[in-house]
């Protein structure tokens, strides 16, 4: 068995706290870093400098596709991509992958994947896409969901908490509670209570983890 803590990374310290006290810190240790990719990466980075990690997993709420994912549900990210790091041009958004700058796909670690999935069989797979401006009108979400027909959730920070994690040569998932359908903005109809349930349930998924 690996003898190294798992390191779960969530935004905000509510996120944290919602599964916090679920989990053995010995096994488990779970560090909020702030919100979007910047502050992830920058904050994933710093902690996989302190000590050896078995595995990194960025966790929270996230908005939902409808028809893809229920609120309330949960989401495990095959792959996370961070949608809207490239250029625009008249013929479309071009990813920073045909600007000859990289990659916006990251793909999971396929036995966290594997392993998540066989602890959370209601829990619906997908790719998770990482905004740095959370999606506010249909038109964002419907040309969102076409050009991703395999996404399920939007976020602000897997694709950030992933490069830090290839960047030290860790394995990465990210898992995803749904606290509101992506499209019009109505922050009153968040249910985050919700979403926090969703992730105190996946606690013990985490604790079965390679
Ligand atoms: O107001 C609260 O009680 C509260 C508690 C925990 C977290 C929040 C946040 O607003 C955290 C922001 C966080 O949420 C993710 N998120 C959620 N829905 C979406 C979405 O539709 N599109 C993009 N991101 C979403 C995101 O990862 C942020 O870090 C509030």
């Amino acid at each position: 068995m690996n003898p190294y803590p798992l390191l779960v990374v969530t935004a905000v310290a509510a996120e944290a706290e919602a599964f916090r006290d679920l989990l053995d810190p010995d096994r488990i240790v779970v560090g909020a870093v702030g919100v979007g990719p910047a502050a992830a990466a920058a904050g994933t980075a710093r902690l996989l400098a302190t000590r050896d990690y078995r595995a990194v997993i960025s966790a929270g709420i996230a908005g939902g596709f409808p028809g893809r994912v229920p609120v309330g549900g949960l989401v495990i990210a095959t792959r996370s991509i961070a949608a809207d790091l490239g250029a625009e041009s008249p013929g479309g958004f071009l990813p920073i992958d045909e600007l000859g700058f990289g990659t916006s796909v990251l793909d999971a670690d396929p036995d966290l994947v594997k392993a998540l999935r066989a602890a959370l069989p209601e829990a619906v797979c997908g790719d998770v896409l990482t905004l740095a401006t959370v999606t506010g009108t249909g038109e964002t979400a419907d040309r969102l969901a076409a050009r991703f027909p395999l996404a399920a959730a939007e976020a602000m920070e897997g694709y950030g908490v992933a490069v830090a994690a290839e960047g030290a040569g860790v394995p990465f998932a990210e898992l995803r509670a749904i606290s509101n359908p992506i499209g019009p903005r109505d922050r009153e109809s968040w249910r985050i209570p919700d979403a926090f349930a969703a992730l105190r349930a996946a606690a013990p998924a985490l604790d079965a983890l390679p």
